[in-house]
């Protein structure tokens, strides 16, 4: 029996820091952000299909999708985003998928999903629990701000571009509080790993 855990949160709340430790821990982890650019690499049905809908300039010179340019367009704009959304959400499931499927051939007793979207996607459906890394809005604001050097006004719409991070921690199975610091938002996951089953 594999156990498939959701990880998810909202843009810059600490997913990547709490899946880096199940990766330390020999835990698989699919990390829903690499699938997202394996689908748009070069000469993928995904890459043509963003680029007739938002032109050649969306490219850089080598050929390759232009990440920065497309995440400032979508997130300025919900029909954009929605589009974009539409072009490459069911490829991103089947190989989400298959990749589950892989691992759960290989009879891992544990996989890590982590993902961005799990709600909004209805990945809630297929894992088995789902764990909410959660930060109070302004600890999530200046996260964002200072990682990705953003503008305040840039990295809230890309926070309201998602569910709201109350509402996931509401529906979630279980919550990491990442406000505090990474040894004591890791503790809280090492307790939840040496009781999950
Ligand atoms: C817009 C893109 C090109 C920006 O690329 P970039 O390398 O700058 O950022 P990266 O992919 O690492 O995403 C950073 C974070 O942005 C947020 N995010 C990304 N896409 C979306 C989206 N469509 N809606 C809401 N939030 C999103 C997530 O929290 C993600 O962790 C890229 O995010 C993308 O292709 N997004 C669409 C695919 C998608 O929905 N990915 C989410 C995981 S399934
Ligand atoms: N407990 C913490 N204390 C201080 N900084 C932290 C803490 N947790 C994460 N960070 C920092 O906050 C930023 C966001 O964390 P991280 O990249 O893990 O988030 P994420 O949820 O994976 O983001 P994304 O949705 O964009 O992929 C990073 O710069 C990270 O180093």
């Amino acid at each position: 029996m594999t156990y498939l855990l959701g990880l998810t949160g909202g843009i810059a709340s600490g997913k990547s820091t709490i899946s880096q430790f199940f990766k330390s821990k020999q835990i698989p982890v699919i990390d829903a952000d690499i699938v997202a650019r394996e689908v748009v690499e070069p000469n993928t049905t995904g890459l043509n299909q963003i680029v007739a809908h938002f032109g050649e300039g969306i490219l850089v010179s080598n050929g390759e999708l232009n990440r920065k340019k497309l995440g400032s367009i979508i997130f300025e704009d919900d029909k954009k985003r929605e589009r974009l959304n539409t072009i490459l959400s069911d490829e991103i499931r089947e190989n989400i998928l298959r990749k589950i499927s892989d691992y759960k051939k290989k009879e891992q007793p544990l996989i890590v999903l982590d993902i961005p979207l799990l709600y909004e996607g209805g990945y809630d459906k297929i894992v088995d629990r789902v764990m909410v890394c959660y930060v109070p809005k302004q600890v999530q604001l200046s996260r964002l701000m200072s990682r990705d050097s953003l503008s305040e006004v840039d990295a809230l719409k890309r926070i309201e571009s998602q569910m709201d991070l109350e509402e996931k921690k509401r529906l979630a199975d279980v919550v990491i509080d990442n406000s505090g610091s990474i040894e004591e938002t890791l503790k809280q996951v090492d307790n939840w790993l040496t009781h999950f089953s």
